[in-house]
């Protein structure tokens, strides 16, 4: 019964935190069997369905001695890539025009090219040649998603599928481009979209694919403006793109194409790709992009189009499943570190000085977790997934009045999903259908005035919300060289002919993902994790509960 009180899942990355916790069966006080919460189901194993209802609730039996090899088949089938030959299993496929040891393209082969590699085409003769060593990656090469084994569920941050946390391998698989393609490329026409919110990198993402085709031999190339809105806009036209285009296009922020929120369905987004004779779709975006990119791609395979859909996450939050990180986050809380030292200025330099700066994070609170692990500067970081008391002897104001008697000063770091049931329910929503929550930065700030006015004691409040200078900045040196490696794998994910996956970094390898195994709730911090765990020892604060 003890083991049942301790035992924590863990879904992809995720300690269950308490929210999934009320999920366990308290039917079966030896917990052979789990019960899942719908929202997190659709990442877990259907190894065993508890209901006929299976949507609702999954279970593994773990009283059955296959379990593990069960479960294994079971992640293996989840995890494979939607591929052209599963709609045309007679799909013709030839040897990939993209050799990654350039030094064995034959310079009879470049000159077949429309396109030719400037930095190869007039010496490949003179390197010596290893006919050997191709560097393509087989479609058998997979890479460990779990790498710590925890010997039992009480260990820091445990990720257990099983009561008794027994090592289970889950394995996805390798991105990188394969020996042999399915599209021929001098008769492709590829395009690319950027939606939803600006993110740090998009131009470089943007760059690699047009660069990455080229190499392969295409020579169609446009950009669809201003997202999905871009393929019903009869007023919007196709950006024609070219390693010339873009060749500066990552030496600023934002996106060449323009962004978007909101837009046409699914099928008139199929019908204009079909008018278009588009037969490579590259959608950069988060989850709400890749939502549309999977039901695009469900849609292609409906209508039996050869059309290759391929993601790649674009979320400052970094709230995309399963993933290292994504492209973009390390510049916004780099970028970050200036409004905290802004704020940690103002407010040492100010007679009982207090600074409260705004982070983004809708549902996930990465990016005030790291930037305020990073400044060293923060005394108080709240964010979506802890919940927090403003007033009362152990709320935030009570613990500011604290730090204003014994440090003079005080930061908060605040991401703008935290608190949000302090505040009055949001009763709006953008175009794309997500909650427009209430401010809680200004409400914090507000609150903080009021309190130390009603209490009588001096403060002096700064508020910093440094938002959209964070978004719209430039990539920088890591995130430009992630954004690289993560369009080379587009593209090459494209010609493998993969369709309906998406792209990211796992466990610093590169691997494709079927998009909805990414998607099905945005990735949370998890307040069991060692890494929030790091950040209330750096910040030294309280519960505030
Ligand atoms: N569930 C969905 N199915 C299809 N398209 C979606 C879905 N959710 C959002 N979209 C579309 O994806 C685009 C971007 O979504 P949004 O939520 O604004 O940004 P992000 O992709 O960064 O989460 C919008 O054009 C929106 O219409
Ligand atoms: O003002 P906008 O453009 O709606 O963007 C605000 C949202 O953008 C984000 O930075 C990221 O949103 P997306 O990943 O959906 O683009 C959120 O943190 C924030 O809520
Ligand atoms: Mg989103």
């Amino acid at each position: 019964m003890m083991a049942s009180m301790l035992y924590v899942i863990t879904l992809h990355g995720l300690t269950a935190s308490n929210r999934y916790r009320r999920g366990f069966s308290h039917s079966n006080p030896r917990f052979k069997t789990l019960v899942v919460p719908a929202r997190v189901a659709s990442v877990f194993p259907k190894v065993k369905s508890q209901s006929s209802d299976s949507k609702s609730t999954t279970a593994i039996d773990f009283s059955d001695p296959d379990w593990k090899t069960k479960f294994k088949n079971d992640f293996e089938d989840r995890f494979r890539l939607p591929h052209v030959t599963d709609i045309f299993p007679d799909a013709a496929s030839m040897p990939s025009t993209f050799c990654p040891n350039l030094r064995l393209v034959s310079l009879r082969f470049l000159r077949n090219l429309s396109v030719i590699n400037p930095r190869t085409s007039n010496f490949p003769g003179n390197y010596p040649l290893d006919e050997n060593w191709q560097g393509y990656i087989n479609d058998n090469d997979r890479v460990l998603l779990k790498t710590i084994y925890f010997s039992s569920p009480t260990s820091a941050g445990a990720e257990c599928i099983d009561p008794g946390c027994n090592w289970v391998e889950q394995w996805v698989h390798r991105a990188g481009p394969r020996g042999t393609i399915y599209f021929k490329p001098e008769e492709v026409k590829a395009a690319i979209v950027t939606c939803g919110g600006l993110c740090p990198g998009l131009n470089d993402v943007i760059r690699q694919i047009v660069i990455t085709l080229e190499i392969y031999g295409v020579t169609k190339i446009v950009g669809i403006p201003f997202g999905y809105r871009g393929f019903s806009d009869q007023e919007l036209t196709e950006v024609p793109l070219s390693r010339r285009v873009v060749q500066n296009i990552h030496l600023s922020g934002g996106s060449l194409l323009g962004v978007s929120r909101g837009g046409p369905g699914v099928s008139e987004i199929v019908d204009s790709l079909e008018e278009r004779e588009i037969d490579m779709l590259f959608v950069l975006g988060g989850n709400g992009t890749h939502a549309g990119a999977n039901a695009i791609h469900n849609e292609c395979c409906k209508r039996r189009l050869k059309v290759s859909i391929i993601g790649v996450p674009k979320t400052i939050d970094n709230d995309i499943l399963l993933m290292d990180k994504t492209f973009g986050f390390d510049t916004a809380v780099e970028e970050a570190q200036r409004a905290i030292n802004s704020a940690y200025i103002e407010a040492h330099s100010a007679y009982h000085g207090i600074g409260i700066v705004k982070l983004m994070g809708r549902d996930s609170g990465f990016i005030a977790m790291h930037a305020s692990l990073a400044s060293g500067q923060i005394d108080i970081c709240l964010i979506p997934e802890v919940p927090f008391n403003l007033h009362g002897p152990r709320g935030v104001l009570s613990y500011l009045k604290y730090l204003i008697e014994t440090k003079g000063s005080a930061v908060v770091c605040v991401a703008e999903g935290a608190g949000q049931s302090l505040l009055q329910k949001p009763n709006a929503t953008d175009a794309s259908g997500n909650t427009v929550f209430r401010d809680i930065g200004v409400y914090t700030q507000q609150e903080t005035k009021k309190y130390f006015k009603e209490i009588g004691v001096h403060a002096d409040v700064k508020y910093i919300d440094p938002t959209y200078m964070i978004r719209a900045c430039r990539a920088n040196a890591s995130d430009g060289i992630f954004c690289t490696v993560l369009g080379q794998n587009a593209v090459h994910g494209a010609f493998a002919g993969y369709s309906g996956i998406t792209v990211g970094s796992c466990n610093t390898h590169y691997a494709y993902f079927p998009i909805p195994e990414v998607i099905s709730h945005p990735k949370l911090v998890d307040s069991n994790s060692r890494m929030w765990h790091r950040c209330l020892t750096a910040t030294g604060q309280p519960d505030f509960i």
